[in-house]
Order: structure tokens, then sequence, then C-alpha cells
């Protein structure tokens, strides 16, 4: 299984299927009974046994793909029902609902109609889709929260209605504490994930996300002579389900990545031509945190990992993996000498390293321009300094969870906690590329939804809702270490970021539930043979 794929925004798709329209191949009503067919065919895959179901077809094209889904269902012999508003909706989605006429009835689109559907089937949720641009309001807003309280099979067409495509935001409702949420079995959207798919609330409310070709790949962004229109930059999704499309990203794509861990060199390698990396550590009784990152830059291939405590806390180090080497770092002046030797290729700052001694030595690993991890308590050292940016280049990873990035961008965390009212809401995508491009350093921003942006705009989304284990002591420092350790190989820091990102999960997923960090290191290996294949 390859997972990464392309995300497109809202706006994004839009231009992809004008580009496709304009192009004379492939006219909006064949996009539309392509994407209503892909959406057909995924249920009566899943539910091969005709039955009944209720279509909720709203005011735009959405709709326009649900009397698409009436009809052909109707056709494979299911009883259907549907629900539907008296504007006449735009060309495409009228053609639509005037063939759907001639089979059958369109009843209102209200939560009464809803609620005389009887008993227990299935409901077609096309109500709005990429062109939401702010919450729902009366008739259709009620008929929403019944839907959404309701628990039978719900498919949704794109997205479920409300959910902002660019976000993963409801509209309407705050991101803690949403009123209302539609909950659907199967989300079958098209072309690609968009990061309302993958984002906050999204994952909750779309359930199985199936993408659908609708035959638009030859008209996707491919190199510079694309026209100005051309949709970009581009995201990259990291989910257990996709499978890789052609991508042809700056950055590496995950398949790239893969290769390029498995590479093997001429044979006649040493170990400094994988790279050397320090991680620090501090005084006695603190250094867990650091052997859980040495271990992992050590498995993900580093040539040489040393652990720097201070001078009194070397003993504490002195237990396996022997592979790993010690030496005291007492003050900014003996990182100044160590950094002095080239070989060094990356430093991990940050676990369980104390903020003083992480602002202490801050300056003199920035001015060494080394590539370099900066994890929780370097975060808070630079969240304290009065210039928190000053000396950070794009070969450095800042690796803040929420709580550290609202200390080190107090008002883009806000930003992310407003309620949205109209649509596209600012999202945690948003919120990493502009904290990039102000920090000019690679910004991870970790949770379930992680988001990894460079400073160029260039940025991946990495969903891990389904490994809930992963949040667990010690993992961050475990994934520090890992980023640390491909950093030491010369991956460039977004790829660097993203990939460890990955195999961090992928180790996650592999142990289950139960896990805790110091499983993670040696389940590398593991992991590092899967995807290189
Ligand atoms: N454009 C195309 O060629 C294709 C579009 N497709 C479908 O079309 C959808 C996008 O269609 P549309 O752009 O028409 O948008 P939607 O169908 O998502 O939205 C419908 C309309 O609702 C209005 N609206 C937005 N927020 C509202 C609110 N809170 N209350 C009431 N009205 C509101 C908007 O003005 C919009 O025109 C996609 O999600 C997809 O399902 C697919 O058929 C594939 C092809
Ligand atoms: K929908």
């Amino acid at each position: 299984m390859l997972d990464g794929t392309e995300i497109l925004t809202s706006a994004q798709m839009r231009a992809l299927e004008s580009r496709a329209m304009a192009s004379g191949t492939v006219t909006g009503l064949q996009l539309m009974e392509r994407a209503g067919s892909a959406v057909a065919g995924q249920i009566r895959l899943r539910w091969p046994v005709p039955g009944r179901v209720t279509v909720l077809c709203g005011p735009g094209n959405n709709g326009g793909d649900g009397y698409v889904i009436a009809r052909l269902l109707h056709e494979a012999g299911w009883r259907v029902r549907v629900l539907g508003l008296p504007a006449p909706p735009g060309p495409d989605a009228a053609q639509m609902k005037d063939r759907w006429q001639r089979i059958g009835p369109i009843l209102p689109l209200t939560r009464a109609e809803l609620q005389q559907g009887g008993g227990p089937h299935l409901h077609v949720d096309a109500i709005f889709g990429t062109g939401l641009t702010r919450p729902p309001t009366g008739e259709i807003a009620q008929l929403l929260r019944h839907l959404a309280g309701f628990g039978g099979d719900l498919v949704a067409v794109d997205c479920p209605s409300g959910l902002c495509m660019d976000s993963g935001a409801m509209l309407g409702q705050s991101r803690e504490d949403a009123q209302y949420l539609l909950r659907a079995g199967l989300t079958v959207a098209f072309d690609s994930p968009k990061p309302g798919h993958l984002l906050g609330l999204g994952p909750e409310c779309c359930g199985r996300l199936v993408i659908a070709d609708i035959g638009l790949h030859d008209w996707r962004v491919t190199g510079a002579d694309d026209p100005p229109a051309a949709p970009r930059p581009l995201t990259e999704a990291i989910w257990p389900e996709f499978d890789i499309p052609d991508s042809r990203r700056p950055a590496l794509s995950a398949q790239k990545q893969a290769q390029w861990l498995s590479r093997r060199g001429s044979g006649r390698g040493h170990k400094f031509s994988h790279g050397h990396a320090l991680v620090i550590a501090r005084g006695i009784g603190h250094g867990g945190a650091a052997r859980l990152a040495a271990r992992a830059a050590l498995r993900i291939g580093a040539g040489l990992v040393t652990i720097c405590p201070t001078g009194s806390a070397l003993i504490e180090h002195s237990a396996p993996p022997d592979a790993l080497m010690r030496k005291q770092v007492n003050d900014a002046e003996d990182l100044a000498k160590m950094l002095a030797d080239r070989r060094i290729t990356s430093v991990c700052l940050g676990p369980g390293c104390g903020i003083d001694r992480a602002s202490d030595l801050l300056p003199v690993l920035l001015a060494s321009a080394r590539a370099a991890v900066l994890d929780a308590d370097a975060l808070t050292a630079l969240a304290m300094d009065d210039t928190p940016f000053r000396g950070l280049h794009g070969n450095i990873v800042l690796t803040p969870h929420l709580g550290e990035f609202a200390r080190l961008f107090p008002d883009l965390a806000r930003r992310l906690t407003e309620t949205p009212d109209s649509g596209p809401a600012y999202s945690k995508l948003d919120a990493a590329r502009d904290a990039a491009a102000r920090s000019k350093a690679v910004v991870l921003l970790k949770g379930p939804d992680s988001v990894i942006a460079a400073p160029d705009g260039h940025a991946a989304i990495h969903s891990a809702f389904d490994i809930p284990w992963l949040a667990t002591a010690g993992a961050g420092d475990v994934l520090a270490g890992i980023i640390t350790g491909l950093l030491a190989r010369g991956l460039p820091a977004l790829d660097a970021a993203s990939l460890g990102t990955r195999v961090h999960a992928k180790a996650a997923r592999l142990f289950g539930p139960g896990l805790i960090a110091d499983d993670l290191p040696d389940l590398i290996p593991q992991v590092l043979r899967d995807i290189s294949g």
C-alpha cells in the first residue's frame, strides 16, 4: 500500500474543472454524470441488495449529483425518495433534475418531510459541497440537525453538508463545541481530497473517505508552462487509505521518499556519509526524552549519533545502545567547539533539555547554520525571546503541538479558535503556512491532523485519526529524533519532517494499542522495509 496524494482546495478544484471544460473535451454535464455515478457505484458496492434510499438535493451542483444518484439507484432497483428545493439550480443540475422528474416526484427539502421517511434506510446527503460559503440557516439547518442526530446510514456526496472543505470546520459552529455534526459512514469525494476532509472535524464527519476518479487527471498542474490559473502550490495528503497518483511536486513525493530511504549508495560509503546527529540532553535525572530521540535518530539511519548531556549526567547515559556516542556539552562554548566539526550534520534541541539550557545553546546552534529540530523546551525558549525568529532558516524544523504553537504564534492560534461564519475558514494548513513564512523555518504543527509547511508555501497534511494511541508520553521526542536523523542523512527539512511524521505514524500503527514511546524506535526498521518495499 502506498500512501500520499495531492490535495486541492475548493478553488483549485473549481479551476481544474474549468480547465477541463474549457478544453472542450468534457462538459460539466458529463462530469456531473461521472460524479453521481461514482457515488451510486460505491453505494451499490457496499449495499449490494437494493433497499430504500432518501436522496437530499441542495440548490447547486452538489444537488445535481444527487439527482444523478437518485436516477442510477432507481435503475438499479432501489426504492428512491428525493427531497429537493423548488428554485431552479444551474443549467447542468437543472438538466439532471428534469431527468429525475421524469422518473419520480421531488418532495420538499424539509425536516418534516425527512421525518416521514419511515423505518431504517439509506440517506444520501447532496445538499452542499464545495460551494458552501456561509453557515446553513432556516429549514436546511433544522434538517441537518435532525440528520446529525439520527445515526442511520448516511452517505455524503463530496462532503457532509456544513463542512468547510478548505478547513474541516463546520461553518457557524465552534471547533471545540460544535452544536451538531453530521457523521457520514461514507463520503465519496471527487478527483482529490480537500484539506477539510483531513483537518479539524473533517475525519470525524466524513467517516470512510473514498476519492473517486472523474477523469480530470489530464488537467492537473504539470509544470512550468502551465497557465497562470493553474492550481498551486500543491499539498500532499498522507492518509492510510490512499494510493499515490503520479504527482509532480517539487518536494519529494512519498514514493520518492521511500526510494531515497532505501538507496544503497556506491557500497564505499562510511558512517560519516550518513551524517552525524547531535542530541542535546540535560543534567542528571532528565535524560529519558533525549535518549528516546537519540535511539530514533540511530534507527532511522544516521551514521553517528552523539548524545550531549552536561558532564555530571554522562553516567546516566551509559546504558545501551552501545552504538550511541556520549560527549559532554556543559555550555554554549562546548557546543560551539563541537559544531566546528563540519561532519556534524544535524542537531536536536529541546526534548528534556530544560528551557534555560535551550536558551543558552540556541544562539550558538543558530549561528552554526546547521540543520536542526527545535522541539519542546527549545520552542518555549524561542517563545520567551523578544525576537523569536531571528536566525531561523529553511533547514530548521519547528515541531510545536497546538499549545506550543499558541505561545510562538498567538495571533495565528487565535484565528484557529474563532467560530467561522464564512468559508473558506482559516485552517490549520493556513496557520502552519503563515507560521513557516513568518519564521522562515519548516513548521510541523502536530496533532491527529499534522500539517507540515515550508516558508515557500509547500505543505503536507498527515492525517492520523486512526491511531489515537500515538498520543503518549515521549512520542514527540521519538518524532524529533527521527526527523533529526533524516536531516543528518541530508534530506531537506520539508521532506525530513513529512517522511519522519509518516514513519512515526506507521510505527505506531504496526504496534497498535498499548504502545509506549520506547516501542517506537525499534519498529522503525520494519517500517523502512515496508515503505521502501
Ligand atoms: N463544477 C463541476 O463541474 C462539478 C461539480 N460537482 C459537484 O458540485 C459541487 C459544487 O457545486 P456548487 O459550486 O454548485 O456548490 P454547492 O452545490 O456546494 O452549493 C450550492 C449553492 O449553495 C449556495 N450556498 C452556499 N452556502 C449556502 C448556505 N449556507 N445556504 C444556502 N445556500 C448556500 C451557493 O451559492 C451555491 O451556489 C461539488 O461539491 C460537487 O458535488 C460534481 O458534479 C463534479 C463536477
Ligand atoms: K454534501
